[in-house]
């Protein structure tokens, strides 16, 4: 057993995003964690002044959601491949101490509640940590935005609570960059470089032995207000919808009526969450979408008759209802009347033949945090 020299514990909480009309925009954390413990081992002697990359001697275990489907190669791993990114990416090629990370995961993969942003999160944490980077936030968000692109999950797990982000517009060169992992497909890193696992000629005349520079400033953000009273009632379907289907069923372009629609209510919402005591008829008709939901009802049967069907006059203490993130959990804002809100919806999928698991959350005001542990 080698000897453990530090020990830092990450903690992310998960995030729904959207909010209904804030696509790609709004963010809120909710309690509900990811959580790395990092064991920092005794460089092994007889190697300890020539090896610089430990990354074969670093070992993930894993318990919680996804112990039975996620790699725990950290070549492969999100988490720690995304650490090795960040690490690259500041001249550091593999991680330089072997490491033991277990990995406690309570984030349900593919619902719609940040699990891949968490994830990403975490990895930009640990490579910050690992490499003592020591990088602000801003700049560690700028990491997290090249390996996910729509900011609202990362940008809220990272700052905590209620989060409206926009991104910077970024030169073709800096988006196609090659040795970046994305959240949203399947790569792999060979050497402390990451290759897509897709198409190996994708990378002949690519020199992943450069780092590339990550731009700054590439996300800008504000925390929004949130009234108290309201808290976040999940009701998740036990089945996946990958981000990336729930994306590719959405047009290109929009009718300019069906983007008014969702702008008007954006504005209206981002106040309206604020305000205590909450305005229950301002909040639901704010919180209605035409840009991603009317699409996305063709992957979870029952949706359109739930979101249409559970409305504050029909179930008092219900301030709003919207898909969380792609989906398929769906996240109703309400300030009582929780058990009642939630069977309405429960039952709504049971009669599709879906079983759901229903969490009543509170909203998060800490973010992403990284903590050194006494030894
Ligand atoms: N703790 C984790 N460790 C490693 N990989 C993870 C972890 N959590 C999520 N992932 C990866 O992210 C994928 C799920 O990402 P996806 O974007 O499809 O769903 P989501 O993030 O849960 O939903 P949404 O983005 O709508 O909130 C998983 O299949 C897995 O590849
Ligand atoms: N805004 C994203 C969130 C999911 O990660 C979407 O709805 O596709």
């Amino acid at each position: 057993m080698s000897k453990v020299t530090r020990k830092v514990k990450i903690t992310v909480p998960c995030s729904s995003a959207n909010i209904g009309p804030g696509f790609d925009v709004l963010g809120l954390t909710l309690s509900m964690f990811l959580t790395l413990d990092i064991e920092f081992l005794e460089l092994p002697q007889t190697n300890a002044n020539t090896a610089t990359d430990y990354t074969n001697e670093t070992t993930l275990d894993y318990t919680g959601e996804g112990s039975e489907s996620i790699s725990l190669k950290p070549t492969k791993n999100l988490i720690t491949k995304t650490a090795l990114y960040v690490l690259a990416c500041h001249n550091i090629f593999g991680f330089p101490v072997p490491l033991h990370i277990h990995v406690n995961n309570s984030i349900p993969m593919g619902r719609g509640l940040g699990s891949s942003g968490a994830a990403v999160v975490a990895g930009v944490l640990l490579g910050n940590v690992v490499g003592n980077l020591s990088l602000s936030k801003d700049r560690l968000l700028d990491f997290t935005l090249m390996v996910e692109r729509h900011p609202d999950n990362v940008t809220a797990a990272l700052m905590g609570g209620f989060v409206a982000s926009y991104l910077r517009e970024l030169e073709p060169k800096d988006t196609e960059a090659k040795n970046v992992p994305h959240s949203e497909e399947s790569i792999s890193i060979v050497g402390g470089n990451v290759f897509t696992d897709n198409n190996d000629d994708d990378n002949k005349g690519d020199d992943n032995t450069k780092p590339r520079t990550v731009p700054l400033g590439i996300g800008h953000y504000i925390r929004l207000g949130w009234a108290k009273e309201i808290k976040a009632i999940t009701i998740m379907p036990k089945f996946e919808v990958a981000t990336a289907t729930a994306r590719s069923v959405l047009p290109n372009t929009y009718q300019r009526k069906d983007v008014v629609f969702n702008l008007q209510r954006l504005a209206v919402l981002t106040t309206a969450l604020a305000q205590s005591p909450p305005d229950p008829d301002l909040i639901f008709q704010a919180m209605q979408d035409k840009v991603h939901q009317p699409y996305r009802k063709t992957l979870i049967p029952g949706l359109s008759r739930i979101l249409s069907s559970v409305t504050p006059k029909t179930h008092p203490g219900l301030v709003g209802i919207c898909l969380s993130g792609a989906g398929p959990t769906i996240l109703a804002l309400a300030t009582h009347n929780f058990d009642v809100i939630s069977s309405a919806i429960t039952l709504a999928f049971l009669e599709e033949d879906i079983e759901t698991e229903v969490n009543v959350l509170e909203i998060t005001e800490s973010g992403a945090v990284a903590e050194e542990v006494q030894l």
